[in-house]
Formats: structure tokens, C-alpha cells, sequence
């Protein structure tokens, strides 16, 4: 097995963009721990991509130990440590109108009075999958927006940003092609990043867009699929 210095840049490892939920956590988006030491060893650039808050990508970086390279909010808010730069992009207003309006037909987010979920989001609004589908899809499409469902929540996004853009930008700050990329996710939400990158796996729990955008399908799903997508580059 080769080793490498954690942090150290390595010409035969690609740099990692990863998503969160159903990539390195199971169904109950609890984190599977053997992914955190292949995380922080990993000797090139890692990406989290996440549909989730920036704080909760940061969050792990952090615990991680690693540089914060974060894509959050499905591409809406990148963030690149090293070169200190923050970008939001996306129609945040067009998207709490949406909220607004979802709520007004007697429908609600369905995350409580706190709302964690939407608390820090800073570019779109995310819905709780088990309120209904088709109004928010519909006030969506009034306001130029789409709803993705990622199989942890609805996202009412603006289609101007995704993992691919988010990808891009994080690639203009540091001088890195996407296609020198190994992209791993999980759902819809990964379709772009996938299509950017030089190599794009699914793990087997991905939904039908992420099967088709990719590849390669891991056997395994979840935290085991993650493993098996980057067994190649640690042999
Ligand atoms: O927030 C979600 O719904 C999904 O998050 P993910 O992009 O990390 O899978
Ligand atoms: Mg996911």
C-alpha cells in the first residue's frame, strides 16, 4: 500500500469532490466514521458538495482537520479557504417568496419552529419531503426556480447554480481543471459536478439521474459504496 503525508499534494491522486448525504452518511444522514481518516489523509484537494448549509460542510472540514473547500447550498454558496474567497449566487429572495407562499396555501416547511435546515441558508430554501410536492414545484416555476429532490429534502434552487458551477469556481480559485476530478455523490444534485468531472461514481443507494451520470456504480451503497469509489487510488 502507498503512503502519503496527509495534506501532501500527490500527481498520482486525484483531487476528491464529495457530497454529504447518502455519499459519506447512511439514509439517517449519520456519518460513517471509517470515511473520516480517508478524508483527512487524502494527499490532493478535497471538495465537500453538499446541498446542506455551509455550516455543516464547514463544520466537518473543521472536525476534519482539513482546508474548508466547501460547495453548499447545491452550488448557491462556495467557499475557498485558501484563497479566502466567499461567493453566493442565486435568487435567495425569489426563493423565501416561494417559502412564503408555499405557506400561505396552509402548507408548512416542515422542520419546526427553529428550522435548522433553513436557519443558515444563505441562497435557497430547502422543504421537508413529507409535505406535498406539487405546490411548491408550481410556485417554483412562477419565480424561475426549480425543486430538487435529493432524497433527504426538496430544494427550491436557483437553476443558474449546482455542484458543476460550484465546481467551477472552486477550480478558477485554484487553478485546477474539473476534469482532473474524482466527483463521488449520490443523487440529482451531483448530475453536473459528475458531468465535469474526469471520473464520476455513484454509489449503489444513487437515485436514476445519478446512475445514469455517472461512471461507474459502486456495489455497495452509502459509506462502504464511498470506500469502494476511492479503493483504487489507495492501493
Ligand atoms: O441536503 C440535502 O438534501 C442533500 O445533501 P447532499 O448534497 O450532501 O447529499
Ligand atoms: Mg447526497
Amino acid at each position: 500500500m502507498r503512503r502519503s503525508e496527509p495534506g501532501r499534494m500527490d500527481n498520482d491522486t486525484p483531487p476528491l469532490i464529495v457530497d454529504i448525504d447518502g455519499t459519506l452518511t447512511d439514509e439517517s444522514r449519520a456519518i460513517d466514521p471509517r470515511v473520516m481518516p480517508v478524508l483527512r489523509e487524502w494527499p490532493a484537494r478535497v471538495v465537500i458538495a453538499t446541498g446542506k448549509a455551509m455550516p455543516f460542510p464547514i463544520a466537518l472540514c473543521e472536525f476534519l482537520g482539513i482546508e474548508r473547500t466547501v460547495v453548499a447550498e447545491n452550488g448557491g454558496v462556495v467557499f475557498v479557504e485558501a484563497t479566502d474567497e466567499l461567493r453566493l449566487e442565486g435568487d435567495h429572495e425569489a426563493a423565501l417568496a416561494v417559502g412564503e407562499a408555499y405557506r400561505d396555501l396552509g402548507h408548512d416547511l416542515g422542520f419546526g419552529q427553529v428550522d435548522l435546515a433553513n436557519r443558515w441558508r444563505e441562497t435557497e430554501l430547502v422543504v421537508s419531503l413529507d409535505q406535498p410536492l406539487e405546490p411548491l414545484e408550481d410556485l417554483a416555476a412562477t419565480r424561475g426556480l426549480v425543486v430538487l429532490d435529493t432524497g433527504f429534502a426538496y430544494h427550491v434552487t436557483d437553476p443558474v447554480v449546482d455542484k458543476g458551477t460550484g465546481l467551477e469556481a472552486v477550480c478558477a480559485e485554484l487553478d485546477l481543471a474539473p476534469e482532473t476530478f474524482l466527483a463521488v455523490g449520490d443523487s440529482v444534485n451531483d448530475a453536473q459536478m459528475f458531468d465535469l468531472a474526469g471520473e464520476a461514481v455513484a454509489v449503489a443507494n444513487a437515485d436514476e439521474t445519478a446512475l445514469e451520470r455517472a461512471d461507474r456504480v459502486t456495489d455497495g451503497t452509502y459509506g462502504d459504496g464511498f470506500l469502494e469509489a476511492v479503493a483504487p487510488y489507495r492501493e
